[in-house]
């Protein structure tokens, strides 16, 4: 078996004895930051298997959430129910990747095996862990001299080293270029199809196209639309998500 296939495999057996996290249902969800509600009784459902793609304006709270259904944040009110599960337990299954990819002042090596010896697995798999996010070539180079887009491929890589069975993405190719955009995507891809469940933010509706199996469109504190990729792009049916997909500006 070759290192990616090893990894693969390593990966998609990785919570056998666990109960599974999802299908995800979340009930009333509610968060208030200073004067303002952003999220305002807001439900959702998300199958087994596939990658959400989640868009709406700035503001509109995505980032906010990722970071409720990681359990980084508590919600004011409302429910986010990963089978009954606990959070701190559910948090230790899941990652999120941010924007700005936040390293170790170690190594890009460095970076993977801290993560993998703070989660208590192998660190043989550090050299394989690079080689599948195309960083064989800069392992020992210090994590603060890679490009925006090498960073990213880093990040994803001690994501992914966890070995997740839920994977956050906070627009992660914001600011890069399209070569690295591409390479971003074809590693979520390869997450995805051996069964990781992916959850994406992001403004670019060629990137969303690309991705998503479903789409969730976040307005006025809620979900506003929640529809297969098939069916959106083509006629999305709320008028908010028409005008952001017709780049009209969205109040
Ligand atoms: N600590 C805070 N105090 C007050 N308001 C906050 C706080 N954190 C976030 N907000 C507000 O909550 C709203 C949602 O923020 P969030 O970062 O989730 O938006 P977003 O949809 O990810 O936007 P973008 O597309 O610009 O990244 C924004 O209006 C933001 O200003």
């Amino acid at each position: 078996m070759s290192d990616v296939a090893a990894f693969t495999a390593r990966a998609a057996a990785a919570p056998a004895q666990m109960a599974p996290l999802l299908p995800l249902r979340v009930r009333g969800l509610t968060l208030l930051r200073g004067a303002t509600t952003v999220l305002d009784g807001l439900d959702l459902d998300l199958g087994r298997t596939g990658c959400t793609v989640v868009m709406g304006a700035n503001g509109a709270g995505k980032t906010l959430l990722l970071k409720l259904l990681h359990g980084l944040i508590q919600p004011t009110a409302g429910q986010i129910d990963w089978q009954g599960q606990d959070t701190a337990a559910v948090t230790r299954r899941q990652a999120l990747v941010f924007q700005t990819p936040v390293l170790l002042r170690r190594s890009a090596a460095g970076n993977l095996d801290f993560v993998l010896k703070a989660r208590g697995k192998d660190r043989g798999r550090t050299a394989t862990l690079l080689d599948h996010v195309g960083l064989a070539h800069k392992a020992q180079q210090p994590a603060r001299l890679l490009s925006g887009g090498e960073a990213q491929r880093l990040a994803l890589a001690r994501a992914l080293a966890i070995d997740p069975e839920v994977l956050f993405l906070d627009e992660p190719t914001a600011s890069l270029d399209p070569a690295s955009v591409l390479t971003i995507e074809r590693i979520v891809q390869a997450a995805r199809d051996r069964g990781v469940r992916i959850v994406f933010v992001t403004h670019d509706t060629g990137q969303a196209r690309r991705l998503a199996d479903d789409v969730v469109f976040l307005h006025g504190g809620r979900v506003a639309e929640h529809a297969a990729a098939a069916d959106f792009f083509p006629a999305p049916r709320h008028p908010a998500a028409r005008n952001y997909i017709d780049g009209k500006i969205v109040i």
